[in-house]
C-alpha cells in the first residue's frame, strides 16, 4: 500500500450530500484517505426522504468498476446501496476477479425516511454477498432481515443477532447502537477472538448526541473504517478512531443548516477546529483569578522566595501525598477508559509517575514520616475527581488541572531557583521540562476529548475543569490557613 489509503466506494447517490457516495467520499478525504466512487443508482433524495431511483444498465456498472481496478491499485472498497439482485450479482462477479485487501459491506436496504433502497427480492442476494466481505455493518433493523428475526428492542439481543450473523457468514459484524433509545449508543464488533479479542466482542462505548441531523451516518461509519482499516489499524482500533470522529461530526451537525429535515454529519468538522477556539483556552482563560489566586496565595510567595516555614510545606507534603495516592488511581481509571492505546500508555505512565517519583519526593522531605490523615481541602479535591469519573472528557479535563497549574507554577518558581534555596529540589521537579512535555499532551488529549465531545458533554467538562482549578486554589490556602499567625 502507499502511504494514502486508496479507497473505493460503491454506491448510491445523495444530491444533498450527506449519505451515498457523497458521505463516503468526504468520509474517507477527512480520515486521510483518497477517495474514489463507483455509482449503482442516482437517487433523487433530500433529507426529508427519496423521490425516485434511477438505476443505470447494469453494463455500465461494470465498465466502472473495471476502469477503476484497471488503473487503479486499490486498498479497500466501501459497498452501500446496490437497489437488486442483478446489482449484487455484477459486485460479487467483480470482488471475485479483484479483490482488494479490505471489503466492508454496509448492507443498505432502508433508509432513515423508510423508503426502500434495495428490492425485497435482493435480500438473499445480500446475505450471499455479506459472506464476501471482511466486515458488514448492519444497523438494527438490516440486522433482523440478514438474520430472519424481530428487530432487537436491547443491545443484549442485539449482540445475540450479531452473533447469528457472524456465525452464518464467517464475517466480522460492526454491530451499531444507533437505533436503540437511551444516553448511550454503544457499538461493537462481534466475530473471532483473534480479531476482536476475549468473548468475540469488543464493545466501544458512547454517548448519544442529541441532534435530529443522523442521515447518512451508517454509510459514513462504514467509509471510516475501510479507510482507517486500510490505513493499518486494527478492527477495533479502527473503531474507536472512527467513532470518536463520528460523534464529534454528529456534534457539530446543527451547526450545517443544511435541509428541513434529518440533516447530515459534519464530516470536516475536525478541519474546521483550529479555526475555532481551543477549549482548552477557553477553560484556562476562563479559570484566569483562580490562578492569579493561587500564584498570589502566601503559600505559593513563600514558596518561590524560600520564606515558607518548613513545618508548613512539610504539612503540605503530607497533603500532597495522601493527594497523590488518590490522583494516581484516577490517572489510571483514566487509562483505562482511553480510546486509544497511545492515550492509555499516556495515563498510565503519568499514573506510575504520580505514584513512584512524587512521593519519592515526598518522602525524602517528610523524612519517613507515615503520610497525615487528609484534610477536608484534601478530601473535598479527591471527593470531586471520583465523581468525574463518570466519562473519559470529564475525568480527563478534571485531572487536567493539577498538571497544568503545577507545570505553569514550575515555569514561574524556575526563575527562584538557587542551589542553596531550601525548597530547590520542590521547585526543579515542577519546571522539570518532561513534566511541561506531559501537561502538553494531556492538554492536547482533552482538546481532542472536546472536540468529540457533545456541546453537552463539552459543558461538563468545563465544569469539571473549573471545580478542580478550584480545588487547586484551596489546597494551596490549606496549610497557611491552618496556622493563620504565619498567612
Ligand atoms: N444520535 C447519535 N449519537 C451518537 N452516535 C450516533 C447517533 N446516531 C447514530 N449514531 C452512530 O452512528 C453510526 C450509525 O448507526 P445507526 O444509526 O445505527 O446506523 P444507520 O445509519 O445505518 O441506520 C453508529 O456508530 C451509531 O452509534
Ligand atoms: C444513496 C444512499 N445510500 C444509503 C443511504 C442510507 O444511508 P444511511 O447512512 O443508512 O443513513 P440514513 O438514511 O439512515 O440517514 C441513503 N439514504 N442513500
Amino acid at each position: 500500500m502507499s502511504g494514502i489509503p486508496r479507497v473505493l466506494s460503491i454506491a448510491g447517490t445523495d444530491p444533498t450530500g450527506g449519505a451515498g457516495i457523497h458521505a463516503d467520499l468526504k468520509t474517507i478525504g477527512a480520515l486521510g484517505g483518497y477517495g474514489m466512487a463507483v455509482v449503482t443508482a442516482l437517487v433523487a433524495q433530500n433529507t426529508r426522504g427519496v423521490r425516485e431511483v434511477h438505476v443505470p444498465p447494469v453494463g455500465f456498472l461494470t465498465a466502472q468498476l473495471d476502469a477503476v481496478s484497471d488503473d487503479v491499485e486499490i486498498d479497500a472498497v466501501k459497498i452501500g446501496m446496490l437497489q437488486d439482485a442483478a446489482i449484487i450479482e455484477v459486485v460479487r462477479d467483480w470482488l471475485a476477479r479483484v479483490r482488494p485487501p479490505v471489503v466492508v459491506l454496509d448492507p443498505v436496504m432502508v433508509a432513515t425516511s423508510g423508503d426502500r433502497l434495495l428490492d425485497a427480492a435482493a435480500e438473499d442476494a445480500l446475505r450471499g454477498l455479506c459472506t464476501d466481505a471482511d466486515l458488514v455493518t448492519p444497523n438494527l433493523a438490516e440486522l433482523a432481515v440478514l438474520t430472519g428475526r424481530p428487530v432487537a428492542a436491547t443491545w443484549d439481543e442485539a449482540l445475540d443477532a450479531a452473533r447469528r450473523l457472524h456465525e452464518s457468514t464467517g464475517t466480522l459484524v460492526l454491530l451499531k447502537g444507533g437505533h436503540l433509545d437511551g444516553a448511550d449508543c454503544p457499538d461493537a464488533l462481534v466475530g473471532p477472538v483473534p480479531l476482536v479479542g476475549p468473548g468475540g466482542v469488543h464493545e466501544v462505548a458512547g454517548a448519544r448526541v442529541a441532534t435530529r441531523n443522523t442521515h447518512g451516518t451508517g454509510c459514513s461509519l462504514s467509509s471510516a473504517m475501510a479507510t482507517l482499516r486500510a490505513g493499518g489499524a486494527s478492527w477495533p482500533d479502527a473503531l474507536v478512531r472512527a467513532k470518536q470522529w463520528l460523534t464529534g461530526a454528529l456534534a457539530h451537525a446543527d451547526a450545517l443548516h443544511v435541509g428541513r429535515g434529518n440533516g447530515p454529519v459534519d464530516h470536516f468538522h475536525e478541519l474546521r477546529a483550529p479555526a475555532d477556539r481551543a477549549w482548552s483556552a477557553e477553560v484556562w482563560d476562563a479559570a484566569a483569578a483562580v490562578r492569579a489566586g493561587i500564584e498570589e496565595c502566601a503559600f505559593v510567595r513563600g514558596l518561590g522566595d524560600g520564606s515558607l516555614e518548613r513545618d508548613v510545606f512539610t504539612w503540605y507534603l503530607a497533603q500532597d501525598a495522601r493527594y497523590l495516592g488518590e490522583y494516581a488511581r484516577l490517572l489510571a481509571r483514566a487509562s483505562a477508559l482511553a480510546p486509544t492505546a497511545d492515550e492509555q500508555a499516556f495515563w498510565a505512565r503519568s499514573a506510575q509517575s504520580a505514584l513512584v517519583e512524587e512521593q519519592r519526593l515526598h518522602s525524602a522531605h517528610l523524612d519517613g514520616r507515615r503520610p497525615a490523615d487528609p484534610a477536608p481541602a484534601t478530601t473535598a479535591y479527591t471527593d470531586h475527581l471520583h465523581a468525574s469519573g463518570r466519562t473519559y472528557g470529564e475525568l480527563v479535563a478534571a485531572v487536567l488541572p493539577c498538571f497544568w497549574i503545577y507545570a505553569d507554577l514550575g515555569t514561574r518558581l524556575t526563575a527562584a531557583r538557587h542551589e542553596t534555596h531550601p525548597y530547590d529540589d520542590w521547585l526543579a521537579a515542577y519546571g522539570d521540562p518532561a513534566f511541561a512535555e506531559a501537561t502538553a499532551q494531556a492538554v492536547r488529549i482533552a482538546d481532542a476529548a472536546a472536540g468529540a465531545a457533545s456541546a453537552h458533554e463539552r459543558a461538563r467538562m468545563s465544569e469539571a475543569f473549573r471545580r478542580s482549578a478550584e480545588h487547586e486554589l484551596r489546597f494551596f490556602e490549606a496549610p497557611m490557613a491552618l496556622v493563620p499567625a504565619r498567612a
